[in-house]
């Protein structure tokens, strides 16, 4: 168990994963410790991801996106069990219901959409949308904004606006397979980010919406907003000069602030964990515990 106050990251690797050290580094500026470790020391009982307080899964092309990107992993994580006997599916629920973090970027999000963290509208973990193909039929390697859905409660996203991420993917566009699935999304807010225009106002078409996602969504959120995944990489944007345009932001009349505005997602939630009133107590109660929770 780790002792120290700091907020606790963990990042997943491995398999074909490949954003971990951008993802590191997001959280790393944001003021937490960041610790990767490949998913098997994870599923061998190396680590317990009872002892961090954000999990993630970062972008990547796990098992080459064979089957479909997320497919194998969510399967592994579903099915593989641990030496104790539970799958880490079953350590996710029991990390979510003690109030912890999860966030997924790109492929990650694409494992939690397969793995059924997100929606998870029936609360079952079961898969109910699904991500495919970019409609363009190619890969889209591009910058995008996005527009955050103001009636959604996450921490990952207050005091957002719109914003501006890289995109790069091949199957980003979600499918909604109901329009019961689709208006309970829609009254629960968990459509928390779409894509948009430069003045912020959303689009739905192409080139603006990369991948022609049913709801113009680039990212949800589970029903109580301590799950969240998004297609776009805001690890990817920790600093001005990580913008295409930081050289020429002048002649074209454009404000960038020296930080790069994927880092306010990672600020937020470490703000957050680091607010959270029974955090340490928490942690104490697990320490306690004679044989480590799994
Ligand atoms: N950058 C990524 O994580 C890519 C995700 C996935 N391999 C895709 O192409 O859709």
């Amino acid at each position: 168990m780790n002792q120290s106050a700091a907020v606790q990251a963990l990042i997943l690797t491995g398999f074909g994963i490949n954003c971990e050290e951008e993802m590191a580094a997001a959280y790393r500026l944001a003021g937490a410790e960041a610790t990767i470790v490949h998913l098997n020391q994870v599923l061998h009982g190396q680590v317990s991801i009872h002892d961090y307080d954000i999990l993630n899964f970062p972008g990547g092309f796990s098992f080459g996106d064979d089957l479909g990107s997320g497919v194998v992993l969510a399967k592994k994580l579903r099915y593989r069990q641990t030496p104790g006997g539970f799958t880490l599916l079953d350590d996710l629920r029991e990390f979510i219901s003690r109030g912890k973090f999860v966030l997924g970027i790109c492929n990650g999000f694409q494992v939690l959409v397969k793995l059924g963290l997100l929606p998870n509208l029936g609360g079952n973990f079961e898969p109910e949308v699904t991500l495919t193909h970019n409609v363009s039929g190619r890969y889209e390697d591009r910058w995008v904004r996005l527009k955050v859905n103001a009636n959604n409660r996450s921490p990952f996203l207050q005091g957002l606006d719109s914003f501006e991420v890289p995109v790069r993917h091949g199957e980003g566009r979600l499918l909604i397979p109901d329009e019961a699935t689709r208006q309970r999304i829609l009254d629960q807010n968990l459509n928390c980010l779409t894509y948009c225009d430069a003045t912020g106002c959303e689009v739905t078409q192409y080139p603006h919406n990369p991948n022609g996602a049913d709801l113009n969504c680039a990212g949800l959120t589970d029903t109580t907003g301590q799950v969240f995944g998004l297609m776009p990489h805001p690890e990817a944007f920790l600093s001005l000069y990580n913008h295409p345009d930081w050289a020429r932001r002048k002649r074209v009349n454009k404000e960038l602030s020296e930080e790069g505005d994927g880092l306010k997602l990672f600020r937020n939630i470490v703000k957050h964990v680091a607010s959270l009133p029974h955090r340490s107590a928490s942690s104490a109660s697990l320490e306690s515990v004679e044989t480590p929770l799994r």
